[in-house]
């Protein structure tokens, strides 16, 4: 039994809220009929709601009555009801806690102008289309590949979130920003799961969503799709998907209104489109639109050129007519003239700068690929039979690095591919190019007597991948053979971009780019048509500044790699991909395999980028061990020359080391271990997990290493409880943090960790067993010497007080570098306190500091009991005659001090003329620079033939 509507006909709604006991009565703000809970019979599961709405005049919207049997269109009816609609206090009745408040989800014409409501009421048409835009992505977001649908075959996914910085402190691009990678540590602290990113983001409009290829960026904005289709992301009352291919529509016929409605991904056909987008116009902050397709983030760079004006004014004037082009109407929407109060989810590959991005977005999130729970709920859900599971994960198991390749979901897919027809341990793929090869094989297996499309296949893809493209170019002839075999086995698909006008405009694009590269691998290896000359070209690591600052597109590396791969692989195998005689064949690739040994022999190692020499040990690995023997001479000794060549001081920064990278890596380093070879390893902003971190550091031949230092704790306390004395010792003894140089926050946080364990002497509380480890403390802390602190000015304030904490345990400390970090006059009394313990101090930089005479009164008092101090810079403070007074008394106490530097303060004639006495008395200064605008140039000139030890500069 349901209520009847109320007797003056006020309309009287019903609302299925997921979660009832988070709900309070409430009074609406005037004319106050209360809402009211009724406890209907029958409902317990799904209580019912009756909301009894101001009847005034400003309400709009009146959402006809719903019976029970409605509960299932209820929820949307909640999602798409606009705070205000009703009234504020109302509506946030109707907002499910899960999703606070936040300028996302209010409505902007309410919110921005509580004197003259505008209240947009959502017409039943539209609210209809919405509900035909839900059913449809429901069902089209569904498909993965192959067969594949999401609601079987979907594993939750972490997202973390991903900051920016500014390029330098010091440098004056200070507009350019750049990715900081965090360690593992940090990045599950901001780590999420995907439906939690429209909360995290927390109103944040301009979104970019990174991940390299095959990652599960479009996964990801599948399931988005899916949870808003279920009312599940009620932010929003409208998400569109624009795909960059679409870009290859270059006719001036569209208009935003045919974009959204017409051309947008998953978008059913509209019977009302004006009514729509008056809707969409009128509130576009509920509006999603969510760009992928994007193949690299600089692609997004050319559609944040600025628009000529007249450009911008007709779309301003009438976004409706038909005479734009896609790409005018995408610049349009990125760059904020077009709805710009709409929310922006960008998806792309990382690679490519493009800092206009950087700058302009507000959020950077990550899809963070799949754990090892992760793969095993991947290959549980793909293979249903029980024995097949089994058998499946027991081979996994058998093969690292196969494992590890799993971290990608792209290649996870490829590897239960190929785990689905494999045998027994030893026919498992060890590289990538087994593993495509393999999963080419089975392709082709199932389509007999396609081998003759292989060749210009092949070729296609090679063009694909120098042009850093996965679409076939448009003029590209592609027979009609050629096109029915690669669709067939999935190697391509077909995408029509004019959604409303079939086929015509359809492209043909790669459906993994694994396989792209590969088959692109294949052409540059196996072909005859690429001749010597031309494949010594495509070589990576080719040298030269330009080589080492441009970073490798993702599709060339993995092509180089899988070529290396294939030149080595076992010669039968190969037979089905090529039609020439056995001694053709052998010749040819006996000649490229001589050409890359050559190429690999002439590389100075020393000279090679960090990023240059992880893409050798990935080339190496695919050389030498893609044949499943112990591979031919030539990989073995291409093996070695690598081993035998890489740099004694190993670093990764600034590259991210993934779980794959990390075995290729250890099996380089291993093999110099057999060469009688040890390295110093820096990880440090490498990303790399903690269990990669433990594998490298297993190996005996690791003198040092450096890595993050929330990372290496963790790695220690984990070895700790697993009583794994012995690597344990090693971890603590090689790890070094010496010069240390922070830059974010986390990095004074994590010393501040480290350096409570050093004067603690224990991993933690309940420790026992590093104790007598630690009984000298941290080796790493004990010996740094230098520490910059180099965070950029909004980021001091939040590290300098655990700064100042941290400092006294750094017993040994000779250099300390604070230079521009704001920290006045408290900041250098909590240094001066800390000054105490810093007997080892020979340099201290507080230049651009405002530190006043206070500050410096304080610090003096410090400083004459540092023995060891040679070096202060006070330069660019604002210290007086009292401060220089102070520091004029403290100065022949001072018995190391060689030079100072009190230039650009505020001293005049008195401070500086003290400061020439004092100098006097001190025979070990070298330099004073105290030069300012408020000291008469006579007076300075008089002191500096006095003592030629005062300097101008
Ligand atoms: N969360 C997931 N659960 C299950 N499978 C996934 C998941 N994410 C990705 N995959 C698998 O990996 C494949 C590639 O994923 P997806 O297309 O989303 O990657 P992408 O990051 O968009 O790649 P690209 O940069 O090439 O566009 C999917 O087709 C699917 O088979």
């Amino acid at each position: 039994m349901f209520p009847p509507q109320s007797a003056n006909s006020i309309p009287i709604q019903f609302i299925t809220i997921p979660d009832p006991s988070a709900y309070k009565v409430v009074q609406l703000s005037s004319s106050p009929p209360p809402l009211i809970r009724l406890p209907l019979p029958n409902t317990a599961a799904t209580p019912t709601y009756i909301f009894v709405p101001n009847p005034s005049p400003t309400r709009k919207r009146q959402v006809p009555p719903l019976s029970p049997a409605d509960g299932a269109v209820a929820p949307f009816l909640m999602s798409s009801i606009q705070p205000g609609s009703m009234s504020d206090t109302a509506s946030k009745v109707t907002t499910p806690p899960a999703a606070p408040l936040s300028p996302t989800n209010e409505v902007s014409p309410c919110k921005e102008s509580p004197k003259s409501p505008v209240v947009v009421e959502i017409p039943q048409a539209v609210k209809d289309y919405i509900q035909q835009l839900k059913i449809h992505m429901s069902q089209v977001c569904q498909d993965m590949e192959a067969g594949l649908r999401m609601n079987a075959h979907y594993v939750n996914v972490s997202v973390s979130q991903r900051e920016i910085a500014r390029a330098g402190k010091n440098t004056n691009r200070c507009l350019d920003k750049e990715l900081i990678i965090t360690g593992d540590i940090d990045r599950q602290k901001n780590s999420m799961g995907q439906s939690q990113i429209f909360d995290s983001l927390n109103g944040k409009r301009y979104n970019v969503l990174f991940g390299n290829a095959g990652m599960g960026k479009t996964t990801v904005i599948k399931k988005l799709c899916l949870d808003w289709s279920i009312d599940c992301i009620p932010q929003f009352d409208f998400v569109f998907l624009l795909d960059g291919k679409q870009l290859a529509l270059t006719e001036p016929v569209h208009s935003l209104q045919t974009l959204l409605l017409s051309q947008s991904s998953f978008a059913p056909r509209c019977a009302d489109p004006d009514g729509v987008y008056a809707q969409i116009l009128a509130a576009p902050k509920r509006v999603l639109i969510v760009f992928d397709g994007f193949d690299e983030l600089r692609h997004y760079e050319v559609l944040l050129q600025t628009q000529k004006k007249e450009l911008v004014a007709s779309l301003q004037k009438d976004s409706k007519a038909q005479a734009f082009t896609v790409k005018q109407l995408f610049s349009s929407i990125l760059q904020r003239v077009l709805l710009p109060g709409c929310t922006l989810l960008l998806a792309t590959r990382p690679r490519g700068t493009a800092s206009q991005l950087l700058r302009r977005a507000d959020s950077f999130l990550e899809v963070c690929g799949f754990t090892p729970a992760n793969v095993e709920t991947y290959v549980s859900q793909y293979f249903s039979d029980p024995g097949l599971r089994e058998s499946a994960l027991d081979f996994l198991k058998s093969s690292s690095y196969l494992n590890l390749l799993c971290w990608n979901p792209a290649l996870c897919h490829l590897v239960c591919a190929a785990l689905e027809q494999c045998k027994s341990e030893a026919a498992l793929p060890r590289t990538l190019t087994a593993l495509c090869h393999k999963v080419l094989c089975l392709k082709m297996e199932k389509d007999r007597g396609s081998t003759e499309s292989l060749p210009e296949l092949c070729s296609i893809a090679w063009e694909g991948v120098k042009s850093n493209s996965s679409v076939v170019p448009k003029g590209r002839t592609v027979s009609t053979q050629l096109r029915a075999f690669s669709l067939r086995t999935g190697l391509l698909l077909s995408q029509s971009l004019m959604r409303r006008t079939l086929s015509k405009d359809g492209i043909l694009l790669w459906a993994n780019p694994f396989l792209q590269s590969y088959m692109a691998a294949v052409h540059l290896s196996l072909s005859r048509t690429v001749t010597d000359h031309s494949f010594l070209q495509t070589l990576p690591f080719q040298m030269g500044a330009k080589g080492r600052r441009k970073p490798q597109r993702e599709e060339m590396e993995l092509t180089q790699r899988i070529a290396a791969g294939l030149l080595f692989h076992n010669r039968t195998e190969l037979q089905s991909l090529h039609s020439y005689s056995e001694t053709v064949f052998r010749d040819m690739v006996a000649s490229k395999q001589a050409l890359v040994m050559k190429h690999l022999e002439g590389l100075c190692f020393g000279d090679l980028s960090s990023a240059q020499i992880l893409e050798a040990c990935n080339y190496v690995y695919e050389a030498s061990f893609t044949h499943q023997e112990s591979g031919t001479d030539t990989s073995a000794k291409m093996l070695t020359h690598l081993a035998s060549n890489l740099p004694e001081l190993l670093t990764f920064r600034g590259v991210p080391l993934n779980p794959p990278d990390v075995f290729t890596v250890q099996n380089a380093l291993r093999a110099g271990g057999a060469e009688g070879r040890s390295f110093c390893l820096d990880l440090e902003d490498s990303g790399i997990q903690i269990c990669g971190l433990r594998t490298l550091v297993a190996l005996s031949n690791i003198n040092t290493y450096r890595a993050c230092i929330a990372d290496v704790v963790t790695l220690w306390e984990e070895l700790e409880k697993r009583s794994d004395e012995g690597l344990l010792q090693e971890a603590v003894s090689k790890f070094k943090i010496h010069p240390l140089k922070a830059t974010q926050v986390c990095h004074i946080e994590h010393l501040e960790r480290l350096v409570s364990i050093h004067t603690s002497k224990r991993l933690s509380d309940s420790s026992d067993q590093s104790n007598s480890l630690l009984a000298e403390g941290v080796p790493a802390v004990k010996e740094l010497y230098k520490l910059e602190f180099e965070l950029d000015p909004e980021n001091s304030p939040l590290a300098l007080p655990k700064l100042w904490d941290l400092l006294p345990g750094l017993h040994n400390l000779q250099h300390l570098d604070v230079e521009n970090s704001k920290i006045g006059d408290k900041g250098a009394e909590k240094l001066a306190n800390a000054l105490v313990s810093l007997h080892s101090l020979e340099v201290l930089n507080l230049s651009e500091n405002c530190i006043g005479d206070q500050g410096v009164k304080k610090l003096a008092l410090a400083l004459k009991d540092l023995p060891k101090l040679h070096c202060l810079s006070l330069y660019s403070n604002v210290i007086s005659d009292e401060g220089a007074e102070s520091l004029a008394a403290v100065l022949p106490h001072m018995a190391s001090l060689t030079d100072l530097d009190i230039k650009y303060n505020k001293m005049t004639d008195i401070g500086a003329q003290s400061l020439g006495a004092s100098l006097r008395k001190c025979s070990k200064v070298k330099t004073l620079r105290m030069w300012n605008q408020c000291i008469p140039y006579g007076v300075f000139e008089r002191l500096k033939q006095q003592d030629s030890r005062i300097l101008w500069q």
